[in-house]
């Protein structure tokens, strides 16, 4: 992550996420703690009123059952029974089966009456399936009948092929004497229709369970039996009553239950709630979180973009007009960049640094140009003589020094004139100083006017002047030294307003294979001028090479 876009746009998308996050996370947490705590209220407040009713529904039966044992036809049968006279009173068995049926079709919750003697044989029954005389089935009667009722456990009856309860109660004698019992077998089912009015939310279930898990009933489903609890989960239910599990029902859904006993029966009256329908509003305000933080990020993710953009690219313009700088280009003014703040401050500051820059470059190079200018003056001074503008003796040393070097290498002789105004001495006392300088500066001018490009004029000193004529050979240099001669005759000086006549004396030589330094070359030369001043002054000698003399 090395560029500020991207740490800007990382920054921006935590700090939009991370208290997101947090404060989503804790009101879930919140919210589901809130569901929770309703969802067991709710649960429990249903269980317990299911569980209230299913004890006054059996409590009812008891009482209604009680009602009949009172019966007189019941009592009379059973006192019958007891003293041995069946066969000869009129109430008998079969009239007394024509009452339980009677009785039967009227309260149509009862699925069977039957009466038994104290030996619990089947005296009469609504049912067909008892033959009178024949002892009554059952595995959950006591030895011992007592005045109080016995109720079965709810379980699923195999002739009539749905679960049922049976209650048995004693039939006493007006004396108080037991007599016999009334069994009444009652359909679990006919509990339904109040479990259903128990529960507001139509989505809730009422589930009663024996004490092995079997599902006896559910208030809003039909139940193909036998259908079993989840072991584990039934022994939480039944163990933790009032706490609540989450678990797949036998409908293979999700749901939220909990559980209490019931007190007449041995059954656990079971409330349950859809998972889904309970948190519908939690799933529903979770999905609009995500949405809503979705849209945020993608906010904060365009403006962080733009954000960095409108630092980065004027950044980048700085750092490439810096980099212009560096390789020495100071007209990049940067006129894009239009912002107000910092950034903008920054490139208006990058103006002026560069503006002042190119000011003090412009100052540099003046000053530069003038140093140039002087120095160019100053090396011009010290290579040339000041009256004459000719170079001066050291200059001429390098020059002959340089012409050596190339007559050793090309082996193409230079010629050197050494010229020398006669009398000048006499002028110069004559007319004086000033015009002596006069005639020194013409017969320079005529010496610069008299030679080639290629060639060299030097004043040696005083009025002595030496030129160098580049690969020219002693004869040629002799014709050269004679139009030099001839030329200067009349000056024209200006102190004295008069013509002067002036004469030259030349000493001629060319550069010979001996020669190794400018001092043996003007030595040669001086004394070739010796030799023209020697012979009678205006006039050339020059000097034959040694290589053409011994030719
Ligand atoms: N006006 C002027 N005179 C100079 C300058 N330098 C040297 N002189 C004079 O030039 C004269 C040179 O005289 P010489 O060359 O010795 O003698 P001459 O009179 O020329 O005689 P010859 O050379 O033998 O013909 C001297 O009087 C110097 O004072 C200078 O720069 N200006």
């Amino acid at each position: 992550m090395k560029s500020i876009k991207s740490k800007i746009f990382f920054f921006a998308l935590l700090s939009t996420l991370v208290p997101s996050l947090v404060l989503g996370l804790l009101s879930f947490r919140q919210n589901e703690e809130l569901i929770n705590d309703n969802v067991k209220r709710e649960l429990r407040i249903l269980a317990s009123h299911a569980s209230r009713e299913v004890d006054a529904w059996i409590n009812l039966n008891v009482h209604e059952a009680n009602s009949l044992t009172s019966a007189k036809i019941i009592i009379d049968s059973l006192s019958n029974v007891v003293n041995q006279q069946s066969n000869q009173l009129k109430n008998s068995p079969e009239i007394l089966k024509q009452y339980l049926v009677s009785v039967q079709n009227k309260l149509d919750t009862i699925m069977e009456l039957t009466v038994l003697d104290t030996n619990r044989h089947v005296i009469a029954s609504s049912s067909s399936r008892y033959v009178p005389k024949e002892p009554f089935q059952s595995d959950w009667l006591g030895e011992k009948i007592t005045h109080k009722p016995v109720i079965s456990p709810p379980q699923l009856h195999d002739y009539f092929g749905t679960i049922t309860v049976s209650i048995i109660l004693p039939v006493v004698s007006y004396d108080d004497y037991i007599l016999g019992q009334l069994a009444i077998t009652y359909d679990l089912n006919n509990v339904k229709s109040v479990l259903k009015s128990t529960i507001k939310s139509p989505r809730g279930e009422i589930l009663l369970a024996d004490s092995d898990g079997h599902l006896l009933l559910a208030s809003h489903t039909d139940i193909t039996h036998p259908t079993v609890i989840v072991p584990s989960v039934f022994d939480y239910l039944y163990k933790h009553p009032g706490e609540f599990a989450t678990f797949r029902n036998f409908l293979q859904e999700q749901v939220i239950a909990l559980a209490y006993s019931a007190k007449t029966l041995p059954i656990t009256v079971i409330a349950e709630k859809n998972h889904r329908d309970v948190y519908a509003a939690w799933l529903e305000q979770r999905n609009l979180f995500i949405i809503l933080v979705g849209i945020s990020i993608f906010i904060v993710a365009v403006v962080a973009i733009y954000l960095g953009h409108s630092i980065v690219t004027p950044l980048h313009r700085l750092i490439d007009a810096t980099g212009q700088i560096v390789k020495g280009n100071l007209d990049i003014p940067i006129t894009d960049v239009t912002q107000k703040d910092e950034v903008g401050k920054l490139a208006h500051m990058f103006n002026l640094m560069t503006e002042k820059l190119r000011h003090s470059q412009s100052k540099i190079l003046a000053a530069n140009k003038a140093m140039h200018e002087k120095n160019q003056l100053l090396e011009k001074l010290s290579i040339t003589d000041g009256l004459t503008g000719l170079y001066n003796r050291n200059k001429l040393a390098l020059i002959i020094k340089e012409q050596l070097h190339r007559y050793q290498r090309n082996k193409r002789p230079f010629s050197v004139l050494m010229i020398d105004v006669d009398y000048f001495k006499e002028l110069n006392d004559r007319l004086g100083h000033v015009a002596g300088d006069e005639i020194l500066a013409a017969v320079a001018k005529n010496l610069s006017q008299s030679i080639r490009n290629i060639d060299f004029a030097a004043r040696y000193g005083g009025d002595e002047f030496i030129i160098i004529l580049t690969e020219t050979n002693v004869r040629e240099a002799s014709i050269t030294a004679e139009r030099i001669r001839s030329r200067t005759s009349e000056i024209k000086c200006k102190s004295t307003d008069s013509n002067i006549k002036v004469t030259l004396s030349i000493g001629i030589i060319q550069s010979e294979p001996n020669d190794k330094s400018p001092t043996t070359i003007i030595s040669r030369a001086d004394h070739a001028l010796y030799k023209a001043k020697h012979a009678g002054r205006n006039q050339a000698y020059a000097v034959q090479p040694v290589s053409v003399l011994t030719s």
